[in-house]
């Protein structure tokens, strides 16, 4: 049999798509959305609705646009009365994502474009997304504590909204900017596995809720966006700042992964994690807890001087939400919150430069095997 095909073991490298959303260098650590580095957006102050935005249209808003934009995202947060039926009847054990994943299929049967697949209706469609996975998060939450789900407030934004709904409480200002900050910096990343499954099922001209339901399903592995919620189980499972060397020791004898360190692409400092270790610093300053921060500190240069790995995304977005009161097992939910934004818009430039994917595999199995009818094995 003669080969036709190159094996790349996990696709390492392997250019798969033209894209104009996000630009990533992974050996300078430089992440920018749409020719914006994030440094800029952050420090610029930029609002997480302005960076759905810029990621579906291009360009930043004006006050105009954005004054509209956002309008049309609060006004659409609250969830068709089926939807949070079902919420209801869901387990009230079940794993966060899973009810994520199933309750955005569920929400696609109820969508009023739901048979209409034109570019508008599909804008329409991502904005219920955007608007809608968050009251989801938030609803499930507290409908398993048995707590009564929160009606949206439209005058809040989409980092204190969060919040809201999920105590019935507005955030104070910290909160509100670190979570916008935290919502910026998920928001996309080129084609990280979750957007490479969301663009694989909009090539065959799927849906728009079919690519979003492939995405979550995907995100949540612990080697991706379920990284977030195991970095956390580690922090609280070492329990004290001097067990964290010989425990990280401990865990690389045995050949066990890091969660929240190592990258395909980085090959030193993730520009998000900057970001995030200043905020987990300032957020267990406020509550009077460094604990979980200064584990973290070690960890990095335990892991650094061992593997000469890096922190990911992944690694002080959880000490930071820990400190910001949110429940462990909503951390990937949350990353979830943020990238449905990227997510969505790699769905629509899919849509509207669509070619089907369908790479190869190179045959390792047996060749030329004689049949042997059944009577006979
Ligand atoms: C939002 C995100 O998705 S960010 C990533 C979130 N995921 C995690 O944090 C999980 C932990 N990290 C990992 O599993 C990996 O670093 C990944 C999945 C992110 C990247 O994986 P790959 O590019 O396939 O690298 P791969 O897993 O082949 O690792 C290369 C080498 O580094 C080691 N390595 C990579 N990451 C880690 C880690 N976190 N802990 C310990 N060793 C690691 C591997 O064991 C391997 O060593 P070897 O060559 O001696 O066998
Ligand atoms: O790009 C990746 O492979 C993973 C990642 O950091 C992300 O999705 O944010």
């Amino acid at each position: 049999m003669s080969k036709e095909t190159s094996f790349v073991a996990g696709l390492e490298d392997v250019v798969a798509s033209l894209s104009e959303i996000c630009f990533l260098d992974g050996r300078e650590g430089r992440l920018l959305y749409r020719g914006y580095d994030i440094h800029d957006l952050v420090n610029g102050g930029a609002s997480f609705e302005e960076v759905v935005y810029l990621l579906w249209y291009g360009d930043l808003p004006n006050a105009a646009q954005l004054a509209e934009f956002n309008r049309s995202i609060a006004t659409q947060r609250s969830l068709h009365p089926s939807v949070l039926a079902f919420l209801k009847e869901v387990p009230k054990d079940a794993n966060a994502m899973a009810v994520l994943r199933t309750a955005v299929s569920y929400a696609a049967l109820f969508d009023p474009d739901a048979n209409d697949d034109t570019m508008d209706a599909n804008l329409r469609k991502a904005v219920r997304l955007v608007a809608q996975i968050p009251t989801i998060v938030t609803s499930y939450e507290r409908i398993r504590k048995g707590l009564q789900p929160v009606e949206p407030d439209e005058s809040l934004s989409m980092a204190a909204s969060f919040f809201y709904l999920l105590n019935g409480e507005k955030p104070d200002t910290f909160t509100e900017r670190a979570f916008n900050t935290a919502l910026i910096l998920h928001a996309d990343h080129e084609l990280n596995a979750s957007t490479f499954s969301a663009r694989v099922t909009a090539g065959t001209l799927s849906d728009i809720y079919s690519a979003i339901v492939s995405a979550i399903g995907t995100l949540k592995g612990p080697l991706h966006g379920g990284a977030n919620e195991q970095v956390m189980k580690m922090l609280l499972e070492i329990g004290e700042i001097d067990r964290a060397e010989a425990w990280i020791d401990e865990a690389l004898a045995e050949k066990k992964k890091i969660m929240g360190f190592g990258h395909r692409v980085y090959r030193t400092e993730d520009p998000r994690a900057t970001h995030l270790r200043q905020l987990s610093k300032e957020a267990g300053e406020r509550v009077g807890v460094t604990k979980w921060f200064e584990m973290s500190q070690v960890i990095e240069r335990v892991v650094k001087d061992r593997k000469g790995l890096n922190p990911n995304v992944d690694f002080y977005s959880a000490s930071l939400y820990y400190s910001l009161g949110l429940p462990t097992h909503l951390y990937t939910p949350i990353f979830a919150c943020s990238r449905i934004s990227g997510w969505t818009a790699h769905v629509l430039e899919q849509y509207r430069n669509n070619r089907l994917i369908r790479p190869r595999a190179e045959y390792a199995g047996p060749t030329r095997r004689t049949f042997v009818p059944l009577a006979q094995r």
